[in-house]
């Protein structure tokens, strides 16, 4: 025994609850549009989408999907619009 006390991470008490990882996500992403609707300018709207990445990114470590993974998602939707993939699904 070393002596050291570890830290309390915020990112293992998420990983460990999925409630309030979950509500987290809606209550960072609620705050993110309330950015805009309230015009609260540019660093604030930073700021909030750094909270919306951080734990969208816990949420996919917690199922092991990959941001590469992800991202590559985004990569083959570059040819497509969104609208006609959307006409695409009916
Ligand atoms: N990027 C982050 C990160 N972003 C946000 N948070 C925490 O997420 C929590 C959000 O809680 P709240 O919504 O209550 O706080 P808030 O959003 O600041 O409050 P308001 O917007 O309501 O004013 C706060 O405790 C933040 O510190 C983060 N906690 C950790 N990380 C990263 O994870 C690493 C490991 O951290 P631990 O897991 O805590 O060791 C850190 O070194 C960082 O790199």
């Amino acid at each position: 025994m070393d002596g050291s006390v570890s830290k309390p991470s915020w990112t293992h008490k998420l990983m460990k609850d999925h409630e309030l990882l979950c509500s987290k996500i809606r209550e960072e992403a609620d705050e993110l549009c309330r950015t805009l609707e309230s015009n609260e300018g540019k660093d604030r709207t930073a700021s909030e989408m750094a909270d919306v990445l951080y734990h969208s990114m816990v949420l996919l470590a917690v199922q092991d999907v990959k941001l590469e993974d992800v991202l590559e998602i985004l990569r083959k939707r570059f040819t497509q619009s969104g609208i006609e993939e959307k006409s695409s699904r009916k």
